[in-house]
């Protein structure tokens, strides 16, 4: 488990602009060190801030973008195309604007699919996908991705991974279905704190005073079952990335000092 470190930005433009300046020298450094990278995206307010800030950004072109593989962290469980798809949305902020490989990325499955309502079978599927892409020199069932995004919600669900529901207890399953989620829509897919652990580096994103509260909970020791966020870090590296806004609750100890 890393311990998290915390960067807070002024505001959550700037969030963006630098995350996305940030996600760029991770996945460049990857490609030219192991010639591909694999990067989990988030849905989200925040999400789709870092995607629409990446895709204006002209360093996106240092990105070799057909030896990029993009996998989601959650998904609504929703028919293909639906607005409200985490895929639907990515691919309008910026996937529609870069020239990625459609092998590479792997949406999670619409409700309209080959599973029809049978959101556990969906997610069963999307596991043995993940486990597919695993190699030997990966930890477990899902690959060691280079950098996992999630976007922290007001009542620090992560992924779908909302606080006491069955999915964010799960410890065996990499990817699970979810019932009864408490935002809209009720029915999605999750991967689990298990398979969210498996990357390097996991990056939390909370921008917005809507934020705030769940960032001072989870960064303040809560356990992860009360409040998902706490529960997510990467084997070599947790970064908290927040604006000014949603780290206006952080307790005292935990905020960056000041610059002189
Ligand atoms: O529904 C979801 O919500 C979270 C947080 O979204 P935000 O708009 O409050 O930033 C998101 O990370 C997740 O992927 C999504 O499905």
């Amino acid at each position: 488990m890393s311990t998290p470190q915390l960067v807070v930005h002024h505001d959550k433009e700037l969030m963006a602009q630098a995350a996305a300046a940030r996600l760029i020298t991770k996945i460049v450094d990857a490609q030219a060190s192991r010639g591909y990278a694999s990067v989990v995206l988030t849905g989200g307010r925040n999400g789709n801030g870092l995607l629409a800030a990446l895709a204006a950004a002209p360093a996106r072109d240092a990105i070799d973008w057909g030896r990029l593989d993009l996998w989601w962290g959650d998904e609504r469980y929703l028919p293909e195309g639906d607005p409200e798809r985490n895929v639907t949305q990515a691919r309008e902020a910026l996937l529609d604007s870069v020239p990625v490989d459609p092998e590479r990325v792997h949406a999670m499955p619409a409700s309209d699919g080959p599973f029809g309502a049978d959101v556990d079978a969906a997610a069963e599927s999307y596991a043995a996908e993940l486990a597919r892409a695993a190699g030997p020199e990966n930890h477990g069932a899902v690959p060691t991705f280079d950098v996992l995004m999630l976007g922290v919600g007001p009542d620090t669900h992560v992924a779908s991974l909302f606080p006491e529901l069955p999915a964010v207890r799960e410890t065996e399953r990499a990817v699970v279905g979810v019932h009864g989620a408490p935002k809209p829509p009720p029915t999605r897919i999750s991967l689990t704190l298990p398979a969210i652990r498996a990357a390097r580096e996991v990056w939390l994103l909370a921008a917005g005073e809507d934020k705030a509260q769940a960032a001072a909970i989870a960064l303040s020791g809560a356990g992860e079952v009360q409040a998902p966020a706490a529960g997510a870090y990467g084997r070599s590296r947790t970064l908290w990335l927040l604006d000014a806004a949603a780290a206006s609750k952080l307790p005292r100890s935990l905020y960056p000092p000041a610059s002189p």
